[in-house]
């Protein structure tokens, strides 16, 4: 049988733990079928990001075509855009093809520090891709820069949600997995009438390198199938979960989050 189908827009890591190799293999760990349209090559291990270079804009939406016009996409998501000019080409094509649920998460920087998007360009994720969106899921620093929210407890999580909301997208996921003096991770979901709060134990290990692409393209895959966001969310906290327990270590510096334990006991 032919499964549903899910687009990432999202830049390459070399490393293989984020980025469209994250997406990738979180789409097949939950049965769809992945669509790709590169919009960087970075260069990039376990120690950060050393450079990055983009897709020409007009290349990276003729990807959007090809496989909306042939294969059609029932879900997509956004992760590392790059510039301003490939988010503001994105928007236009999100216009002229139907991609179905559109998940936006707004990429600044990797958990290293090194910028994933070039100057001005997070502006043009606000204005451009998040009244489009579904859902958008920023953590706690792409709260602060788009907000100047500092997320600290649950009232000001709240107040991050209801800010981010004014923006236009349909809900919001406040991840709390870098809030510190919680034991258990914390996200929050809201589409400004129902706060959902969605809690889990917080796992010790500093091997979470790709968990943010792996959450926002679990749910991506799920709307795919026909969810609605509340279970499609709550579906991706449970596969994150599980792949942060079993993060392992690779390279001198962050180990990427795991999906294999969707192939069972290995050797
Ligand atoms: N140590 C942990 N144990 C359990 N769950 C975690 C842990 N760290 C993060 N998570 C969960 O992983 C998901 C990603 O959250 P996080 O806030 O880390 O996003 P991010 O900063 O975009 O990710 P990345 O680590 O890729 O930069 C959330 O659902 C969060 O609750
Ligand atoms: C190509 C690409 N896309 C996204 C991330 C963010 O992931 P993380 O925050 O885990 O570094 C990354 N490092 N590289």
């Amino acid at each position: 049988m032919t499964p549903k189908t899910a687009l990432t827009i999202a830049g390459s890591d070399s490393g293989g733990g984020a980025g469209i190799q994250a997406d990738l293999r979180t789409f097949f760990a939950n049965g769809v079928h992945g669509l790709v349209a590169l919009t960087a090559v970075t260069v990039q291990n376990s120690l950060g990001v050393q450079g990055f270079t983009e897709i020409p804009a007009d290349v990276v939406t003729a990807q959007i075509k090809a496989v909306a016009s042939d294969m059609g996409v029932n879900a997509a998501k956004t992760g590392m855009l790059a510039t301003a000019e490939i988010i503001r080409s994105v928007a236009k094509t999100l216009d002229e093809v139907e991609v179905g649920p559109f998940v936006v998460d707004p990429v600044a920087a990797s958990m290293t520090g090194d910028p994933l998007l070039r100057e001005d360009a997070l502006e043009a994720i606000r204005m451009e891709l998040f009244p489009r969106a579904t859902l958008i899921t920023p953590n706690l620093d792409e709260v602060r820069l788009l907000t100047g929210v500092s997320v600290v407890d649950a009232a000001s999580q709240r107040a991050a949600a209801e800010a981010l909301l004014e923006f236009g997208s349909r809900w919001v996921l406040v991840k709390g997995g870098h809030m510190t003096g919680t034991a258990d991770c914390v996200d929050l979901l809201s589409d400004g009438r129902e706060y959902i709060t969605l809690s889990g134990p917080r796992y010790e290990t500093e091997n979470t390198h790709g968990g943010g692409d792996t959450l926002a393209s679990a749910i991506t895959a799920s709307l795919a199938k026909g969810a609605s966001v509340p279970d499609a969310v709550a579906a991706g906290k449970k596969f994150i979960e599980r792949c942060v327990a079993e993060a392992y270590p690779l390279g001198a510096g962050v180990g990427p989050v795991s999906p294999f334990w969707v192939l069972g006991p290995r050797e």
